[in-house]
């Protein structure tokens, strides 16, 4: 049974889409609804959470798990001749275009994440839920949609490594999608260099990876003197490497790609640091009840108006109310990336707009966080809460 009361903010914590970004929001109003004993959700007023769509379940390929595993066994890594002759039997991902590839094993958590099997995104979404069925999908924005649409229950997507910093992709993605973030998991990631059997490190001519991955491994990609060659996952690299019996080049990928692909390793934690911390969100269609018995952190994304001190005004509703922020990220409002000043102002001609990211160490349950949004709420022109989560302590 649903339980209903209006809460928290004095004013409203608005769900708005780009299209509405021009709009200052009025009121606040949070529903707090109540799913299942086990799985509370809070709905935030207005939101569709797409229970019209029907799961695509049935008539899909077979578990990508265990077709993974049946794969594995029988790759021979001392015998390159034999290496490849499985991976059309590989889970497809899934794209916008076609979704043709939905997972089948209804009785499992699905997660989705950008990538082929191997990829650190899977690490990532297996240690949030080591029992879970992944599912692998093309991009970023597919892996949001297969949630959308309910071929996966989750979806688990990079926000920001150690080393690299912020996956600036998935940031303008949480705010095109109506997905919550209900979770964290920060990974370590460990960069292999993998090469085919039978090539050694100075036979390399390029290297191909996620740019993340090469950037995190870019003081001994220096030193080899290697041509870095983007791609769209380490893994899906190491696929590429591996069936095209490429000898001239290396790929930077986890060593469970390495043993998929049939590749060998040459050199293990090549990244610059060894500490290589990759955080990663965990995304559904509904979000949690935000509780007070463990350390939550709470998203939000605002607009502001221009002026001097704005931004300084903004944290300070944080600061006033002893919340420790953890993340600041700003992206640009694609909708009007530019103004330009009128004539009469000698000044600059031309400044940007910016959407700020804001992470903070408090629960919306909280009455000191409730009230720092409800300040935030008087000046900034578009306010959004992405989600409220427990906090990951790593490892
Ligand atoms: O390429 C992969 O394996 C990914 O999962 C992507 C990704 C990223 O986007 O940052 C994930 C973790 C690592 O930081 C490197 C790459």
């Amino acid at each position: 049974m649903a339980l209903k009361f209006s809460s928290v903010l004095g004013g409203a914590v608005s769900q708005l889409g780009w299209e509405d970004l021009g709009s200052k929001p009025s009121g606040v109003v949070c529903n707090w609804g109540k799913g299942t004993a086990e799985t509370p959700s809070v709905v935030f007023s207005g939101l569709s959470t797409h229970r019209g769509i029907k799961s695509l379940d049935d008539g899909n390929p077979s578990n990508p798990g265990t077709e993974l595993q049946g794969i594995v066994d029988k790759v021979d890594n001392n015998d390159s001749g034999r290496i490849h002759r499985d991976l059309a039997s590989f889970p497809k991902p899934l794209s916008v275009t076609d979704i043709s590839a939905a997972p089948k094993d209804g009785t499992k958590v699905r997660i989705s994440y950008k990538g082929v099997p191997g990829a650190y995104s899977e690490d990532a979404a297996l240690k949030a839920y080591p029992h879970c069925e992944t599912v692998p999908c093309d991009e970023f924005e597919d892996a949001f949609k297969a949630v959308e649409l309910w071929l996966a229950e989750k979806a688990v997507l990079p926000i920001e490594n150690s080393l690299g910093g912020s996956i600036h992709r998935n940031y303008d993605l949480l705010l095109r999608h109506r997905l919550h973030i209900v979770g964290e998991v920060q990974l370590a990631v460990n960069l292999c260099l993998l090469a085919i059997p039978g090539v050694g490190i100075d036979q390399l001519r390029r290297v191909l990876s996620h740019p993340q991955a090469l950037a995190q491994s870019d003081i001994i990609l220096s030193k080899l003197g290697v041509s870095r060659e983007n791609v769209d996952d380490s893994a899906g690299a190491a696929q590429y490497v591996a069936s095209h019996g490429l000898r001239d080049a290396g790929v930077v990928a986890s060593a469970r790609a390495a043993e998929i692909y049939g590749l060998n390793i040459l050199a293990e934690r090549i990244q610059d640091d060894f500490d290589n911390i990759t955080r990663f969100l965990v995304l559904a269609r509904d979000p949690i009840i935000p509780r007070t018995n463990k350390l939550f952190k709470t998203s939000i994304v605002f607009t502001l108006e221009e002026g001097p001190g704005v931004l300084f005004k903004a944290l300070a509703v944080f600061a006033l109310r002893d919340i420790n922020l953890t993340k600041i990220e700003s992206r640009p409002q694609r909708k009007k990336p530019l103004r330009v000043v009128d004539d009469s102002n000698t000044g600059s001609a031309k400044y940007f707009d910016y959407l700020f990211y804001i992470d903070f160490e408090a629960s919306m349950a909280e009455p000191r966080a409730q009230t720092a949004l409800a300040h935030l709420q008087e000046f900034a022109t578009f306010l959004r809460v992405l989600g409220c989560y427990p906090m990951d302590s790593f490892p």
